[in-house]
């Protein structure tokens, strides 16, 4: 067990989607420096298990704590202080900059009435450069490119400044640098002492960024446990019903489809 302290601690967790069962049973608790990734086939409720954790559902029994303190009970503002949702997408309904989406992130920390001041400011311009949008603050979202949109929604996350980060795909639309550059971030933060929860599809990715691995396999089984226990041929075959070979490169866990 970790010594640092229990930022998500979910008990007895079962989710249901109509008839069907998501799981059943899920313990699982994530300090400060950990990375968890939830796997499976698409439709296996990866997203629907991650906003259960997130508090924008409820489960169908057991409980998800954050910080200690159940996420029914927690006032929405001070709850998106402390944790951050990266949703699979973004309904841009109306023309906005990129600084002004930027700064939706800071909105948690303003008081009620309050408009954005320099730090808001500083720290989104910042965020916008880990993403490399420093050079657009003025674009309309509408006419930003899929790639750019993304990372924009990641920028916004950042400026949030959460100490727990729920991300669903956050690799989508994203080339293959920015696929590593935010998942270096991520484990930046950890190590600076955030907690992330990340649904991924790239099981090579998964191998390099996991401490924790959650896999559902879509009929309601589930496989839970460090990256090692849970990342093996036998067990990602079974789950996504294709033949997968591990193999280590250069160090690396690398795997393979039949
Ligand atoms: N509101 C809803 N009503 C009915 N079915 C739903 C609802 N929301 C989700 N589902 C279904 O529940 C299942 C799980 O959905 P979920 O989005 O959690 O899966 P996922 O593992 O994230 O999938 P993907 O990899 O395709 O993003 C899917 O079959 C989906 O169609």
């Amino acid at each position: 067990m970790s010594a640092h302290p229990t930022l998500l601690e979910a008990d007895a967790l079962a989710v249901q989607i109509g008839e069907r069962w998501i799981c059943c049973d899920l313990s699982m608790r994530i300090a400060a420096g950990e990375r968890l990734v939830l796997l499976g086939p698409n439709g296996a409720g990866k997203t629907t298990l991650l906003h259960t954790l997130a508090g924008l559902r409820e489960a169908q029994r057991g409980s998800v704590r954050l910080l200690g303190r159940a996420l029914a009970d927690w006032p929405a503002r001070e709850l998106a202080c402390e944790r951050g949702v990266l949703p699979q997408r973004q309904p841009d309904w109306f023309s906005a900059t990129v600084m002004e989406t930027a700064l939706v992130g800071r909105h948690p920390h303003l008081g009620r009435w309050a408009w954005e001041g320099p730090e808001d400011m500083r720290i989104a311009t910042e965020s916008l450069t880990r993403m490399g949008l420093e050079k657009m603050p003025e674009r309309n979202i509408l006419a930003l490119s899929g790639g750019e949109r993304q990372r924009l929604a990641i920028a916004s996350l950042l400026a949030q400044q959460p100490a727990l980060y729920l991300l669903d795909e956050p690799l989508s639309h994203l080339d293959l640098h920015y696929q590593m550059v935010v998942l270096d971030h991520f484990t930046r933060l950890a190590r600076a002492g955030a907690g992330v929860v990340a649904v991924l599809h790239d099981l090579n990715l998964a191998a390099r960024f996991a401490d924790h691995v959650v896999l559902l396999d879509g009929h309601g089984h589930m496989v839970s446990g460090t990256a090692d226990t849970v990342l093996r041929a036998d067990v990602l075959s079974a789950a996504f019903g294709h033949p997968i070979r591990r193999h280590v490169i250069d160090g690396q866990v690398a795997f393979l489809l039949d």
